[in-house]
C-alpha cells in the first residue's frame, strides 16, 4: 500500500496489455488479493471484514483477500449476488471454504471490502448490487474499494452508478484515470497503490513533488527569474498574480498597468508598447484582469509578438486564436469554460481533452479544476488530484497564473514549470485550511517554497 505520487496512470486497455505482458494472471490475482488482505488487516484492528465479490476478476481478488484474511486468523465473511464467471475468479472462489452469503441478505460488518467490479465495469450496476452495496457501506465504519469503487468507469472519471463514498481505494498494479478525475474520484477516498511489479510505461503520471530551481551563491534577481505581468481593466487580479509570482520565487516582478500600493517589492510601470522588450524578462503573464476590449487585444498582440515565454490566462484565453503559430514557449491555464470556448465542447475525458488541446495549439495546457490536468504537445500528461475544494474562490486562478510565470522565468521548461506551479498552488491551499481567500493563498506560496 504505497502513495501514488509520481506513478504512471493506465487505462483499462493499457492495464490489460501490461497484465498480458506479465503472463501469469493467476499470480497477479494472488498478489493483488494478498495486498488487499494486508491493507485490510492493518486498518481493521480486530473488527470483522465483509468482502463483496462480483462475477469477474475484481470478485476474484475479493475471494483471494478473504482466504488470506481467514488464513491470518482474521474474522471475515463473503457475500455475492452471482457466481464467478471467469476461470480465475472461479479458481479463487473454490479456495474459499466458508459460506457465500447472498448479497441481498448479507449482514453488515464494520469493515467492508468492495470487490464487485473493477476495470471490467461496462454498464450501470443492477438494482441488487447497487442497493446492497449502499446498505452495507452505510453500516460499515470503513469501506475499502478494490481497484475502483464499483460503479465508476476506469478511463474518464464518469459515474455509471453512484457508489457509496469509499474511505480508501486500493489501485491494483497502477493508478487509473478515474482515481483522479471527477466526478468518479470523490468516491474513491484516499487512493493507495498495490504494486504488482508490472512496471508499466505511460506518458501520463500522477503529479509528484517537483524539482524547483532554488537560488545559489551565483544567483541574482534577474537570473532567478524576471516576470512581467500585463495589467488591464481590473488591476486587482493582475496584482494578485504579480505578488504570487514574487512569493513563488521570482527574483523581479514587473506590473505593467494601473494600480498603486504595496507590496513595495513589486515594480510598477504603466503599460507601453515597448514594455516587453527588456531581454531579461523570463516570462510574461497575461490575462488576469485584462478585460476583453480593444486595449486588451492590443496588449495580447504585443505579448504574443514579444517572443518571450508566455503564460496566458483568464480573459486573454477568450481573445486568443488557438491555431495561430507560436513564436515562444507558451502555457495556457484554462478552466472548463475557457477550454470549451477555445477548443469547443467535447465529451472526451479531461486527460484526452487537455492532450488534444496541447497538441492542437502547440502549448502546455493546465486544464484547471478540482482535478487539474497538465498536458504537453508531445503527449506527456500529469494529473493533480486532491486539491482543496476551498480553492473554488475568485482570484485563486490568478494566483496560479502568477506562480506559473515564476516557474517559467526560473528556467524550468514549460511542462515542468506548469507542473511545479500546480503542485505549489495545491500545497499552498492545503496549508491555508478552510475558508481562505486568494490573498492568503499567495502568502502560503512562500511557506511551501
Ligand atoms: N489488470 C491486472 O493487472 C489485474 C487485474 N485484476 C483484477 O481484475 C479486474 C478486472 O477484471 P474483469 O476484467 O474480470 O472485470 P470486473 O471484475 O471488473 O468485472 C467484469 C465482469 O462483470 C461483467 N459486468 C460488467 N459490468 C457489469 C454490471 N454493471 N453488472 C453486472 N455485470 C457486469 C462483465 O461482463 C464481466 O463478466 C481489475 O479491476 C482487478 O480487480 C487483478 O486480479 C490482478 C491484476
Ligand atoms: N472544487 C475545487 N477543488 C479544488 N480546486 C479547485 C476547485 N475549484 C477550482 N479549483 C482551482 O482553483 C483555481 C480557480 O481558478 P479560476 O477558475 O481561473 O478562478 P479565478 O479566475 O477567479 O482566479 C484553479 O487553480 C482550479 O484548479
Ligand atoms: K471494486
Amino acid at each position: 500500500m504505497i502513495p501514488i505520487d509520481g506513478h504512471p496512470i493506465l487505462t483499462a486497455a493499457t492495464m490489460r496489455a501490461a497484465e498480458q505482458a506479465h503472463g501469469n494472471l493467476s499470480a497477479l490475482m494472488a498478489q493483488a488479493g494478498a495486498g488487499v488482505a494486508t491493507a485490510a488487516r492493518r486498518l481493521a484492528g480486530a473488527s470483522e471484514v465483509l468482502v463483496l465479490c462480483g462475477p469477474g476478476n475484481n470478485g476474484g481478488d475479493g475471494y483471494v483477500a478473504a482466504v488470506e484474511l481467514h488464513v491470518a486468523g482474521h474474522p471475515v465473511r463473503v457475500a455475492a449476488a452471482t457466481e464467478p464467471r471467469t476461470d480465475l475468479a472461479r479458481a479463487a472462489r473454490a479456495r474459499w471454504t466458508g459460506p457465500v452469503e447472498p448479497l441481498a441478505t448479507a449482514r453488515p460488518a464494520p469493515i467492508l471490502i468492495d470487490a464487485l467490479f473493477g476495470t471490467g465495469l461496462s454498464r450501470p450496476l443492477d438494482a441488487v448490487h447497487a442497493m446492497h452495496f449502499h446498505r452495507l457501506a452505510a453500516a460499515a465504519r470503513l469501506t475499502i474499494a478494490v481497484d475502483l469503487p464499483s460503479g465508476v468507469t476506469t478511463d474518464d472519471g464518469r459515474v455509471l452508478t453512484e457508489p457509496p463514498r469509499c474511505h480508501l481505494t486500493l489501485a491494483l498494479g497502477a493508478v487509473k484515470p478515474s482515481h483522479l478525475l471527477q466526478p468518479a474520484a470523490r468516491y474513491a477516498g484516499h487512493v493507495r497503490l498495490i504494486d504488482l511489479g508490472l512496471s508499466p510505461a505511460s506518458v501520463a503520471t500522477v503529479i509528484a513533488r517537483p524539482a524547483f530551481r532554488d537560488p545559489g551563491p551565483d544567483t541574482h534577481k534577474y537570473s532567478r527569474g524576471m516576470v512581467a505581468l500585463v495589467g488591464g481593466a481590473m488591476p486587482g487580479a493582475s496584482e494578485l498574480a504579480s505578488i504570487a509570482a514574487l512569493r513563488a520565487g521570482a527574483g523581479y516582478v514587473l506590473h505593467l498597468g494601473d494600480g498603486t500600493g504595496p507590496p513595495h517589492a513589486l515594480v510598477r510601470r504603466p503599460w507601453s508598447a515597448g514594455a516587453l522588450t527588456d531581454p531579461r524578462i523570463g516570462a510574461v503573464v497575461i490575462g488576469p484582469g485584462l478585460g476583453r476590449d480593444d486595449t486588451a487585444r492590443d496588449r495580447l498582440a504585443t505579448a504574443l509578438a514579444s517572443g518571450r515565454p508566455l503564460v496566458i490566462d483568464g480573459d486573454a484565453l477568450h481573445l486568443l486564436d488557438a491555431d495561430a503559430p507560436r513564436s515562444a514557449q507558451t502555457i495556457l491555464t484554462p478552466h472548463a469554460g475557457e477550454i470549451d470556448a477555445l477548443f469547443g465542447k467535447s465529451t472526451a475525458s479531461k486527460i484526452d481533452r487537455a492532450r488534444v488541446a496541447a497538441a492542437r495549439a502547440d502549448v502546455v495546457v493546465i486544464f484547471k479544476g478540482p482535478d487539474t490536468v497538465i498536458a504537453a504537445p508531445d503527449s506527456r500528461v500529469t494529473v493533480s488530484a486532491d486539491a482543496s475544494d476551498w480553492l473554488s474562490a475568485a482570484g485563486t486562478g490568478d494566483v496560479l497564473a502568477g506562480a506559473t510565470g515564476a516557474m517559467l522565468a526560473s528556467g524550468l521548461p514549460p511542462f515542468e514549470a506548469a507542473t511545479a506551479a500546480v503542485w505549489l498552488h495545491r500545497e499552498a491551499a492545503r496549508l491555508c485550511g478552510r475558508s481562505f481567500i486568494a490573498d492568503d493563498l499567495v502568502g502560503a506560496l512562500s511557506r511551501v517554497r
